[in-house]
This record gives structure tokens, sequence and C-alpha cells, in this order.
């Protein structure tokens, strides 16, 4: 059984990753936070998810748990996972990232944690969008700049960073299979009198809206043809599944960083 720390416990994900290991025959929730201040710390967190007693108290500071633990699953914010990195490594915990809206900063941050660090990270866990990853990587080598591409995400109201990190995973793919880094052609936030496109470019437009899980579509666009790769998300259970699994296989893993890719074998 991998011994499992959540953070973030009430947030949209912290909640499924909860649901998720509770039905799980590998994985045992042994903690949960939240932020200093909110209204779950200091409860049974069984209670505080409106259910019976856990004996799972929600604490604000990671530091106090992760002693009993393999390893901790943080969709959380930036500032947030960075911090919780260093303790994570600390202790030799697994440090499954979730979180996106990473600047460069905070990803140059985690590469520079102590040897000990022992990173899954991916902007997105789910098995399908991993596989789209490396289709995209494939026809983008395949075509040349003739074929424009341009990455559109739709995303729930509250999302609170954009372009999406698997619109980012996507763009690196692409940009992978076209052999350029993504930071030399990248075009997001079109607005105003922008001038043509530039030939070459990948381009990214985010749309935020009600419910929506995470919707992605990878467009090849050329004169007289267009291919579409597109994934759609309508179960956040997808995304659990795959941070989980990822917990579960870091356990016998050097330290080291690692991705989706590395998890799920593509
Ligand atoms: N990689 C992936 O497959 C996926 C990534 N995400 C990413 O996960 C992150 C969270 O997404 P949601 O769950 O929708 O957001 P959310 O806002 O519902 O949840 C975040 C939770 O983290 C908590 N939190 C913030 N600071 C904290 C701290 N210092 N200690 C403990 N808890 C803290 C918040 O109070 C909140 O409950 C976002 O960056 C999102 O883009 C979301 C879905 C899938
Ligand atoms: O914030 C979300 O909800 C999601 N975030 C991830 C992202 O930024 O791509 C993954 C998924 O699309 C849901």
């Amino acid at each position: 059984m991998t011994r499992i720390v959540i953070m973030g416990a009430s947030g949209r994900m912290g909640q499924m990753l909860i649901e998720t290991i509770n039905r799980s025959d590998n994985a045992t929730l042994v903690g949960a936070t939240e932020r200093p201040g909110h209204a779950w710390v200091g409860r049974d967190l069984g209670v505080a998810m409106g259910g019976v007693e856990t004996g799972v108290p929600v604490v604000d500071d990671a530091r106090d748990i992760l002693a009993g633990a393999d390893a901790v699953i943080d969709f959380t914010s930036p500032a947030t996972t960075v911090a919780l990195a260093d303790v994570a490594a600390q202790a030799g915990v697994v440090h499954v990232i979730g979180t996106t809206g990473l600047s460069e900063d905070d990803i140059a941050a985690l590469e520079q944690m102590p040897d000990t660090a022992k990173i899954v990270r991916a902007g997105n866990m789910s098995l399908g969008v991993n596989l789209l990853v490396q289709l995209t990587k494939k026809v983008a080598a395949a075509l040349d700049e003739d074929f424009d591409i341009e990455i559109v995400e739709a995303h729930h109201r509250h999302k609170v960073d954009a372009p999406s990190g698997t619109a980012l995973m996507l763009g690196e793919a692409a940009a992978e299979g076209r052999g350029v880094a993504l930071k030399d052609v990248k075009d997001s936030g079109r607005d105003g009198i922008t001038g043509a496109r530039k030939r070459g470019d990948i381009g990214f437009a985010a749309l935020r809206g009600g419910d929506v899980v995470g919707e992605h579509d990878v467009i090849f666009a050329a004169d007289g043809e267009r291919i579409v790769l597109r994934h759609l998300a309508t179960d956040r259970a997808i995304f659990a599944r795959g941070a989980v699994k990822a917990a579960v296989w870091a356990q016998d893993k050097q330290p080291g960083h690692y991705n989706m890719l590395d998890v799920l074998g593509l």
C-alpha cells in the first residue's frame, strides 16, 4: 500500500483524489492539508467532506504529516508547490505535481531541489492527453511549416492560468516534432492589429466558461486541408487516477524528475 498525503483537500482535484484513493486497492490516504486559515483546517477530513469520521485530520502544514507517508499529491498553486518540493525532498517522499501555471522561475526552482527529490510532474495526468502529446509530436514531425499549428483549449470559469498546462505540453510536443524551441515560436493572447500570422509560429487560444472540465484541440491548418487532434475531458477522475498511479509507480524509482510519459510507458 502506498501511503499518500493530499494537498488542497477541499479543492476540485483534492476531493476527486480522496475519492480515488478511497476506492484504490494499492494506495491509502494517511493525511490531508489545506491552506492556513481555511475552514477545513483542524476538522476531521471525512466530516469536512460531509461524510463519516475518518480519523484523518486536515492540517495546514505538510511537514507535520509527511514522516508517515510515501507520497504527497499536490494540485494547488505554484507558490505552494515550489515550497512543498523542498519539504518533500527533505522527507524523502515522492512529490506528484499536477499544479499548472508555474513560471520559468518556478520550474527552475523545482529543477534545483536537493538530490533526494523524486518528482513526477505533468500539466495533465490523463492517459488520453499523454497519448495525444505523442501523436502531436509525430504529426508535427511529419508536416512542414505549410501547416500552421494552433492549440485551442477550453476550461471552466474558475481556472486561473492560461494557456492551460495541457496546451503548453501539446505546444512543447509540436515544437519538439518540428525541431524548434517553443519559446521561439509561441504566439499567445492575440488582440488588436496583430499583423499576419508568422510562418512557423505555434498559436494558443484559451476559452473560459461554465463547468468545462478541459478540452484541447491541436489544429494543423494548411491551404485546402486541416487536421484536428482533439481530447475532451468530461470527468476529473481521469486526472486523479493518473496522479495516484504516478505516486504508486514512483515508489521503487531512483530520485529524479519524471513525467506521465515515464509513468505510462508511452
Ligand atoms: N495536471 C493535471 O492533470 C491537472 C491539473 N490541474 C491543476 O491543479 C491545480 C488545482 O486545480 P483545482 O483543484 O481545480 O483548483 P482548486 O482551487 O479547486 O483547488 C486548489 C486547492 O488548493 C488549496 N491550497 C492553496 N494553497 C494551499 C496550501 N498552501 N496548502 C494546502 N492547500 C492549499 C486551495 O485552498 C484549494 O482548496 C490547478 O493548477 C489546475 O490547473 C487540475 C486538473 C488536472
Ligand atoms: O484547471 C483545470 O481544471 C485543469 N488544468 C489542467 C491544465 O491546465 O491543463 C489539466 C486539465 O485540463 C484541467
